[in-house]
């Protein structure tokens, strides 16, 4: 079976309004880039995907995933679960039946190990393999097959909503846990947790060129 990776990006000059109280809207912008670019080396580094897609409006985006390699599916809609049924039902055009592991591109501490280790848990047609965010409550990767009746419902409380769809439709859903791939950056609180995880070097050079120091202690764990 092929099995491809698709990666949501919003515009990087909307992203990661939750960090507002601390960050400039440059700012955010910047770590919104750091941490597309570090998901992306990673994802660009699993032995077992086929092929990478990222599905974007941002111009720079999609540049940015052309030079490293990956497909770019415009992204017409105005919402994340649009958009990635938006790219699944592109690339299943284009490809026929395809796995698809949906990676979001704020994970700047997953490694390519990750992916692997997830793309080896999935063994029956008719599983779903999902990691949850560090709280439990959001997914950080979903894979699924060519199912195209599984309806991608990311945002608040959606590892359980995820598993219970999996669960009325007659699929198994395997949970994977990985702290790499349960850090990503939304709130402030989520700061430490990614600097302890060692972030990407795009995040990592974003991150000490704010100086947040002033604000978080972001000491290396030794
Ligand atoms: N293509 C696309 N990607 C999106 C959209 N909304 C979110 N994403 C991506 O989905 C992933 C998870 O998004 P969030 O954690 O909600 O990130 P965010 O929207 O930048 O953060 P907040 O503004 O704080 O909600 C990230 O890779 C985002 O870039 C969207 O409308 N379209
Ligand atoms: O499940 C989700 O929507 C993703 O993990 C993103 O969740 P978030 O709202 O915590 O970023």
């Amino acid at each position: 079976m092929t099995i491809w990776a698709l990666i949501p990006v919003k515009v990087f000059a909307e992203a990661k309004s939750r960090l507002s109280s601390i960050l400039t809207p440059k700012q955010r912008a910047i770590l919104a880039r750091a941490m597309f670019r570090d998901t992306l080396s990673a994802t660009a580094l699993a032995e077992g995907l086929d092929g990478i897609a990222v599905v974007t409006k941002d111009p720079e985006a999609a540049e940015i995933a052309r030079l490293a390699g990956a497909c770019v599916i415009d992204d017409q809609t105005q919402d994340l679960n649009d958009a990635l049924t938006a790219g699944r039902m592109t690339l299943q055009n284009r490809l026929g039946a395809v796995d698809l592991i949906i990676i979001p591109a704020d994970l700047p501490a997953a490694r390519a190990s990750d992916i692997d280790d997830f793309i080896a848990a999935r063994r029956t047609p008719t599983q779903i393999v999902l990691s949850p965010d560090h709280e439990g409550d959001g997914t950080n990767m979903l894979l699924t097959g060519a199912m195209t009746d599984f309806p991608y419902a990311f945002g608040p409380a959606s590892y359980q909503r995820h598993i219970s769809q999996a669960k009325d439709l007659g699929y198994e859903a395997t949970s994977l846990k990985s702290v790499r791939v349960g850090a990503d950056l939304d709130n402030p609180s989520d700061l430490y947790r990614i600097w302890q995880h060692a972030p990407g070097e795009h995040t990592k050079r974003a991150l000490e060129t704010f100086c947040l120091s002033s604000h978080w202690p972001l000491k290396e764990v030794s």
